[in-house]
């Protein structure tokens, strides 16, 4: 579970309807109990536009305000939110947005220069698919590291996606991911006629993707809320784009929104073309790095299914770091209690621990 879960959800309380259904036990009903279910696909200035009833012939956007009851709780994309009033999704209608419901994730933001708020920024993500380019731009396994560690601590699993496998051999790369629970996607461009699927990125720039890169890809977000992280120029929205069919900044109507060009920073929703209901691409441009200052050692650990036994015989408040002095971990796999890979995943755990240290500016080849 993720630290920060609960943090989001106090005022929830008063007003989540019963979970299963069965009566209140006093008259003390909560409010809003005809509200409306509906997932957020995209904040606006001020205006929430949610999907509801995804998937059944009722389906429609319903645009929102946020109720003042709410305070100023952030309401991001993948929210599952209440909503009353008329939410009939017609033309020129309002709904009001009442409540969130529990977010079994959560992603946020770190502060920066430009914005000392640490922002949440995507709740309910299944994935983090965490985009890199093999080289042009290099990769940064930094920027790897801290995205693993951001994943693993919210309980979201990662997969490593990297694209440009046509102008550079991505195997130095990926070595060091060897031994980490993540899927990796290999995508490239090819010129091949048959093999290919037209894309284009965000700037209406062509680029013909090999087909079976993308299906591997799409196979992993079947039915999963993803979201989709990485720097500019690596070829996301070309991805994402060939995925979606979104036109999300070429200036066309996109596709979910009705609206036209998406010009608000925030994360997008965005339905993979003919995929089961559930499935959602979160858009992240956003996010260019994490909030690691409250990491916490435990969550990273639960992610190495192996090695978090061992945590029973750490001293109490171990940090699990090559410095903690009787840290458990080092003798579980010198005992061979974590297989053949035991040590490759030590180390690999220590590493992520120590990203929020790292500078981002590892570049590979260059260390
Ligand atoms: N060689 C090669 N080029 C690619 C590949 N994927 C995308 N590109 C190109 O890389 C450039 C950047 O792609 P974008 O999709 O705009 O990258 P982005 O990550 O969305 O970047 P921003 O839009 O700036 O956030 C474009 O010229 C693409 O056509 C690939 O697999 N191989
Ligand atoms: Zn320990």
């Amino acid at each position: 579970m993720a630290r920060s879960h609960d943090d989001w959800d106090e005022s929830d309380v008063r007003v989540r309807p019963n979970k299963r259904g069965s009566k209140p036990r006093t008259k003390k009903r909560p409010k809003h109990e005809d509200a409306v279910s509906g997932r957020i696909v995209t904040v606006d200035r001020g205006r929430y536009t949610a999907m509801v009833d995804e998937g059944a012939s009722t389906e429609r956007l319903v645009i929102a305000a946020r109720a003042r009851a709410l305070n100023r709780q952030a309401v991001v994309p993948g929210d599952v939110v209440g909503l009353v009033g008329d939410t009939s999704g017609e033309p020129d209608t309002l709904a009001r947005l009442v409540r969130i419901e529990h977010r079994r994730t959560l992603l946020r933001r770190s502060a920066d220069d430009s914005d000392p708020v640490e922002r949440v920024v995507v709740a309910n993500a299944d994935q983090l698919v965490i985009v890199v380019a093999a080289a042009n731009p290099e990769p940064r396994t930094g920027f790897i590291d801290r995205a693993l560690v951001a994943a693993y601590d919210a309980g979201i699993h990662p997969i490593l996606c990297v694209t440009k496998a046509d102008v550079k051999d991505p195997a130095e790369l990926l070595a060091n991911y060897a031994h980490l629970d993540l899927d990796v996607v290999v995508s490239r461009s090819t010129h091949d006629a048959a093999s290919g699927t037209d894309a284009r990125s965000a700037d209406g720039e062509s680029a013909r993707l090999d087909s079976a890169a993308l299906a591997a890809l799409r196979k992993l977000l079947d039915g999963q809320i993803s979201a989709v992280l990485g720097h500019s120029g690596v070829g996301k929205s070309t991805l994402v784009n060939a995925l979606t069919g979104a036109e999300r900044a070429t200036g066309g109507v996109n596709a979910v929104t009705g609206r036209g060009r998406h010009t608000s920073s925030s994360a997008l929703a965005l339905r993979i073309d003919d995929a089961a209901a559930g499935t959602w691409i979160i858009d992240t441009p956003g996010i260019r790095s994490f909030g690691l200052a409250l990491v916490d050692p435990e969550h990273i650990l639960a992610a190495f299914d192996d090695l978090a036994p061992a945590a029973a015989h750490c001293p109490r408040g171990c940090g699990h770091s090559g410095a903690d002095p009787g840290c458990a971990l080092d003798a579980w796999v010198a005992d061979g209690r974590a297989g053949d890979y035991g040590a490759d995943r030590l180390s690999s755990f220590r590493r992520l621990l120590g990203a929020e240290e790292e500078i981002e500016t590892k570049e590979l080849g260059s260390h």
